[in-house]
């Protein structure tokens, strides 16, 4: 028998193209997912070269992070987004890639829409120059999030240099208890092995808690992996995957499925597969978790309060919370659901889907978003604001007050005019709370669908296992 490997081992080993001695290595890429941010001078480097793009039909532009969230009939209001998006569209039509753009109902953030077209399957590598193509991972997928050279690389010919990462497994295992989420896992896992815990591995999420999440709560998952330092996060993919992916304008149809199903059935760590690193998580333990500092590491659980950074031995890290504390506006000691909110912000590619829409809008039925607040809801894309109108939680938020918005990144990076002024307090379904991140000195809570919708209208975080 031939020695046990991990899931990444298989799908590294399926598009290893060359290998030099020194680990160099050069794999076959079979999705690139294109966005406005970077990769204007990917092209423009193929211009120069007079170059062509290897394979057109396994590349995928979308424009999402420079689009209004306001109606786009009108005129964008910033120039130089307006710009960005053109440059794209003329991308895309000089070198023969197919496009969504403004006014595609098809149109999202690339990492929503990439899954929703079928785009991303099992068993396949993607790339695209974004961090959080980690989380196409969610379906079994090896997703890398590459630079603008790499862009370029990827675009010419259809192949990426990369070294092999080292394995880790994170297994969560245990039932999530009502009003935790798959946001909550991640968080917990990014808290308990910081921001740099992931250096240099792809993380597999493993255990019957991963098992038992949707979709959707697994790319919330593996979306974040990136904020632990990981190069990929995975999840083998099972029946949930497939029922998923089944039936999706881009997924493969009729023989080719059954085909495609059969090959994906193979995706799985062997028993006894050798993984540098293991964690281990017990869901069932697991709070609704609020950050309170400017890391996604920085995480509270909503029955506790804002850490003393005081307390540190180790001095650099003391500093640096201490910072993180005087920018966020809190003292040490403040119970985290006395922490008021000006904004709150849900969408993002970590919480801009579906299942996340319909769990704020179990949250806001027949309730006001609070005075002090102003809440948006930015779904991730075209088809899930459809899909969304169709079960009617456009006019659950409408009435409690949420501003239902057009798709995009939006407020997750404040690109285009959705931010934070400063000082602002929000309570974001996003997955970064850097300095600035949402606008000029603006304060970033990251929480989960539920827990923003809550906050939205308690004025003030809420425990959501409490909320009626
Ligand atoms: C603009 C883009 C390069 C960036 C990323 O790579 O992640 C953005 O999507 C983000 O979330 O900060
Ligand atoms: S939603 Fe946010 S994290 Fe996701 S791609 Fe857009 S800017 Fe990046």
């Amino acid at each position: 028998m031939s020695k046990p490997t991990t899931l990444y081992d298989k799908i590294w080993n399926d598009h290893l193209v060359h290998e030099a001695e020194d680990g160099t290595s050069l794999i076959y890429i079979d999705r690139h997912l294109v966005h406005e941010v970077t990769s204007p001078q990917a092209f423009e480097g193929l211009r120069v070269s007079g170059r062509k793009v290897r394979a057109p039909e396994k590349t995928l532009a979308v424009v999402d992070h420079n689009v209004p969230t306001s109606d786009r009939s009108k005129p964008n209001p910033d120039p130089e987004s307006a710009e960005q998006i053109a440059v794209l569209a003329e991308n895309a039509k000089h070198f023969g890639i197919e496009y969504f753009n403004e006014f595609d109902r098809r149109q999202g953030i690339v990492h929503v829409i990439g899954p929703e077209q079928g785009f991303t399957l099992p068993g396949t590598t993607v790339v695209c120059g974004d961090s959080h193509t980690s989380t196409h991972g969610a379906f079994g997928a090896l997703a890398h999030g590459i630079g603008t050279s790499e862009v370029e690389h990827v675009l010419a010919t259809q192949t990426l240099i990369q070294k092999k990462a080292k394995n880790m497994r994170v297994v969560v295992d245990g039932k999530l208890p009502d009003g935790v989420t798959g946001k909550d896992i991640i968080l917990s896992i990014i808290g308990e092995i910081g921001t740099a815990g992931g250096t240099g591995y792809v993380l597999e999420y493993a255990g019957g808690a991963i098992r038992a999440l949707s979709m959707e709560g697994r790319m919330t998952v593996c979306n974040m992996s990136i904020e632990g330092g990981a190069r990929a996060g995975l999840i083998a993919p099972d029946q949930t995957a497939y029922e998923f992916l089944k039936g999706r304008p881009k997924s493969p149809k009729g023989a080719a499925w059954d085909a495609a199903v059969r090959y994906w059935e193979s995706l799985r760590s062997d028993d006894g597969a050798h993984f540098d690193r293991e964690i281990r998580l017990d869901a069932a333990k697991l709070p609704p978790i609020v950050t309170w500092g400017t890391s996604p590491e920085d995480v509270a659980s909503i029955t506790g309060s804002v850490p003393d950074p005081d307390k540190i031995a180790d001095e650099a890290q003391r500093l640096s919370k201490q910072r993180a504390l005087n920018y966020m506006g809190l003292t040490a000691g403040t119970k985290i659901t006395d922490i008021k909110l000006d904004r709150v912000f849900i969408g993002s590619c970590t919480n801009g889907r579906i299942e996340d829409l319909r769990a704020a809008a179990k949250i806001a039925a027949g309730k006001t978003v609070n005075a002090n607040v102003y809440a948006m809801i930015v779904p991730g894309s075209g088809i899930v604001k459809e899909q969304a109108e169709a079960e009617g939680l456009d006019k659950i938020f409408i009435k409690a007050g949420f501003d239902w918005r057009e798709p995009g990144c939006s407020m997750c990076l404040a690109m285009n005019p959705d931010k934070l002024k400063p000082e602002e307090r929000c309570a974001s379904t996003s997955n970064r709370n850097f300095e600035g991140r949402q606008g000029f000195k603006g304060r970033t809570h990251l929480v989960s669908p539920a827990m923003a919708a809550a906050a939205a209208i308690a004025g003030h975080f809420v425990d959501i296992r409490e909320w009626h």
